[in-house]
């Protein structure tokens, strides 16, 4: 039979049938895992992941916010949001009293796997700030070419681990099931790299080969010292993105006012005053992403046995990369910072 243009699949129909011809992981349902390009990945993110690969077209102007899942994505979009449209909104009524910060910086990867999002991302004026799951591997080439900046943030993975089985719960509630995975699967499938976006040793390293390769490239945070020094972690976020605060701004206590804004507990009451469902898919809610904010509440989870093996595979991972991942001195919580 002649092919009609008709009768040829879209893209959008091809990569969902690619994604189901993909190995499948259920040891973590409702969430279905695929490996995809070597890469475990949860299945709702994929074709939203092949659409940016094919079509999306970086810009040197660019700034793309990124992270493995849990480790401080939600504070840092906020504070690169807040930091960067600051002449713009005024703090008494800022954007951010009324969205939650994921619903300000738009996912690359976007979920619903339309095109939508994409064009919207498209039309966006200069600089355009961009998120991502994705490791570094799986980045479109536009990004990986155009040499435009890339903000990462990490964290410690015991505590990424108890972060990302809490949150697990919740989606697993919001779905309306009820089996939540036993801590100690997923300890096992995050040791053994089969969680949504890898391995976040994996994922780390991508990252960090590209800031020692690419000079000033990449600025990257660590999620335990800006709950230490926020004033320090904004004040480098503003300089690496071109925006530093003048002299003016910081007689006046810009600097204080976003950290303030963006901080966890302000953040989270919002979040709860409005308790609304929010992308991805509708499935979370908006304080579906303030839990604990703490450090160290892996010691409430972990058996030593389990952290020594952690921090083994971190230690042997990182080895000679010069980067650390390292069991911070002191349990700051971000209610104090
Ligand atoms: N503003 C602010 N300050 C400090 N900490 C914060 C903030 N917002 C979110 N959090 C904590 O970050 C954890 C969620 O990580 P992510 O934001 O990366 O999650 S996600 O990938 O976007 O779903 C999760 O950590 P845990 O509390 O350990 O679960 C959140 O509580």
């Amino acid at each position: 039979m002649e092919n009609t243009e008709e009768s040829l699949p879209t893209d959008q129909e091809f990569h969902h049938d690619l994604v189901s011809s993909l190995p499948l992981e259920e040891g973590m349902s409702p969430v279905r895992l695929r490996k995809y390009q070597g890469v475990w990945m949860s299945e709702y993110f994929l074709v939203g992941t092949m659409n940016a690969q094919r079509y999306f077209k970086a810009r040197p102007t660019d700034i793309l916010l990124a992270s493995y899942p849990k480790c401080g994505t939600t504070w840092l979009k906020a504070l690169a949001f807040a930091t960067m449209t600051r002449i713009r909104h005024s703090f008494a009524c800022h954007p951010l009293h009324r969205l939650n910060p994921h619903e300000c910086v738009p996912l690359l990867d976007e979920i619903s796997g339309s095109l939508e999002s994409l064009s919207e991302i498209d039309t966006a004026s200069d600089p355009r700030l961009i998120s991502t799951h994705l490791p570094f591997s799986l980045l479109p080439e536009s990004i990986k070419g155009c040499g435009c900046r890339l903000i990462y943030v990490c964290r410690e993975p015991k505590d990424t681990l108890v972060s990302r089985w809490h949150y697990h719960g919740k989606i697993v509630t919001n779905m309306g099931k009820s089996e939540v995975i036993p801590f100690e699967k997923m300890f096992d499938m995050f040791c053994d790299d089969i969680m949504p976006s890898g391995s976040i040793w994996e994922h780390v390293l991508g990252y960090w080969n590209e800031k020692t390769q690419t000079p000033g490239r990449v600025l990257f945070l660590k999620y335990e010292e800006m709950l230490e020094d926020p004033m320090g972690a904004l004040t480098r976020l503003a300089e690496f993105m071109g925006c530093p605060f003048t002299e003016e701004e910081l007689r006046v206590g810009v600097p204080a006012e976003i950290v303030n804004l963006c901080s966890f507990g302000n953040l989270r009451d919002l979040a709860v005053q409005q308790n609304r469902r929010i992308s991805p898919g509708g499935i979370m809610t908006t304080e579906s992403y303030y839990r604990k904010g703490a450090v160290g509440d892996w010691r409430n989870h972990l058996s030593p046995e389990m952290a020594e093996k952690l921090d083994q595979i971190t230690a042997t991972k990182l080895q000679g990369t010069g980067l650390t991942l390292e069991r911070p001195v002191s349990e700051t919580t971000a209610m104090d910072a």
